[in-house]
Formats: C-alpha cells, structure tokens, sequence
C-alpha cells in the first residue's frame, strides 16, 4: 500500500512540475509575468548566448527525442516500473525545459514590435489561440495519460492500465498534429520579437518538423497501412479546406 501511495505521489508531483513550468513557459514566452523571460537574463557577447542558447534547446530535443522511442522505453523499464515510466519521462523533460528557462541568455534587439492598437490585440489573440490548440489537443488523445497520471493512478486502484489508443477526434481529423501546430502558432504570433525569441521559434520548429517524422515513423510501425491511410487522407500540420461532412468522416485508423 504505501508503495502505491508513493507511487502516485510522485506521478502527482512530476504532474504538479510540468503544469508549474508549463505556465511559467507561457509567460516566459510571452514577456508577461514571470520574473525572467526570453528577453531577460545576463548580458554578454552575442557568440556565447547562441552557444548557450542552442547547447539548452539540443538538450532539451536529445532528451524528448531519446526518451520518446520504444527501443528506449524498452530498454528502460526493465530498471523503471512501468507506472511510474511515462511520469519519470514527464519528469526528465520538463526538468530539461527548466534548465532552459533558467540559463537561457538574451538577445533583445527587436525585429519587430507591434503597435498598441487592435492589431496588436489580434496578434495576442493568435498567441493565446495557440496554447489554447496546444491544450485542447492533450485532452483530445488523453491529457492525464500523456503527462503519467492515469498510470500511476491505475497503479494505486490496483487495476490494470490499458493506452487510449489511437484517436482521431475532431482536431486530429484536421491535422495529424494539432498539438505541435499549437506550438509552432505560439511561437511565431507574437507581437513583440526579438533576435533571441526569433532564434528560439526558429530552432524549436525546425526540431517539430524533425520530431513528428520519428514520431510518424513510430506510429507506422505500430499502425502500418492504417496509419498510411491516415498519413494520405489528413494533412501534417495545414488543414485542408474541405467540406464539414468530410471533416466528421475519421480516416480507417482501427487501434493502437
Ligand atoms: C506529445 S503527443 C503529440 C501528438 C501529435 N504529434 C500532435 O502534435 O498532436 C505525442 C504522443 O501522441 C501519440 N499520438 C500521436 N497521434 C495520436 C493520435 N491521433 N491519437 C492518439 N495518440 C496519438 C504519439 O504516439 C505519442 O506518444
């Protein structure tokens, strides 16, 4: 018993982490109240905040790329309990997110900056949109299974856990990646950007563009021609204009 009760605690606190620096990252992102942002920190050549700048984004790419394969989940839960395996995965990227707000380095000259006015309003309505997409598309595959926290719960009610299993809900019959689109909009509709800011949505999108393609690598794997299917009749990350009644038709994608 206590084994389970320490079990859920930590699939609760890893949870309790990411949700912390996941609002700490919006604001990071966004300028607003947080007490350093992208724009914050120590000053110095230009050379070494790129140096430390793109050593912090690689580690944070390594990290979530790695820990994301099978062969690795694998070869690592035969030291980690599978309970615990998808929050101690939560807890190791958002540890790298972290340690990428806390040492990033500035480049604050501006690129471009938005005038007050509704324009501005509109850019800020598209930044928020995209967290919003971001979030929105957790809850639509299973937000407390992707972050570790029906797992661990499974674990306390002594139940066997079973995956959601592949979903194409509303937002994934638009686009297969509706969660890393909500990324790549809050990255780039921003009212104010920097140098530093650019490099980061620069950086960090090209890692998305790479990141799905293993993760589509993946889901063929397990998936196959179904997954092809889906690939062919539902585009990456740009909705297609097509009819509602298109929209409501989910590609034949079977199971996980
Ligand atoms: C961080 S989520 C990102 C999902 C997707 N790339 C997106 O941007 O919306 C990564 C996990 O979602 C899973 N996944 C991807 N597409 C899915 C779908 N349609 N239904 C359920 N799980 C999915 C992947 O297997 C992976 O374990």
């Amino acid at each position: 018993m206590v084994r389970r009760v320490l079990v859920a605690g930590y699939g609760a606190a890893a949870y309790v982490f990411f949700l912390v620096t996941f609002l700490y990252t919006i604001g990071f992102l966004a300028g607003v109240g947080v007490p350093k942002d992208v724009d914050d920190g120590p000053s110095g050549p230009a050379w070494l905040a790129l140096l430390v700048d793109t050593g912090l984004l690689t580690l944070f790419a390594v990290q979530h790329s790695v820990m994301a394969r099978p062969w690795f989940k694998r070869w690592w839960t035969r030291w980690v309990a599978p309970p615990i395996e998808r929050s101690t995965y939560v807890l190791a990227a958002t540890l790298a997110v972290a340690a990428l707000l806390w040492l990033w380095r500035p480049l604050p000259e501006t690129i471009w900056s938005v005038p007050d006015g509704w324009l501005r309003w509109l850019f800020w309505a598209g930044h928020l949109a995209g967290w919003g997409l971001l979030l929105l598309s957790t809850f639509q595959i299973g937000h407390f299974d992707l972050f570790g926290l029906r797992q661990v719960l499974a674990r306390l009610q002594r139940r066997q856990y079973t995956e959601p299993g592949f979903a194409q809900p509303f937002l994934y019959r638009l686009v297969r990646h509706p969660l890393m689109l909500g990324f790549l909009i809050a990255f780039w509709i921003t009212p104010d950007m920097s140098v530093g800011r650019l490099y980061f949505a620069v950086v960090a999108s090209a890692y998305i563009v790479v990141a799905v393609r293993f993760e589509e690598h993946d889901l063929v794997g397990q998936l196959g021609d179904d997954y092809r299917r889906y690939q062919r009749d539902v585009p990456r990350f740009v909705p297609r204009v097509s009819s509602a009644a298109d929209r409501r038709r989910p590609a034949r994608v079977e199971s996980r």
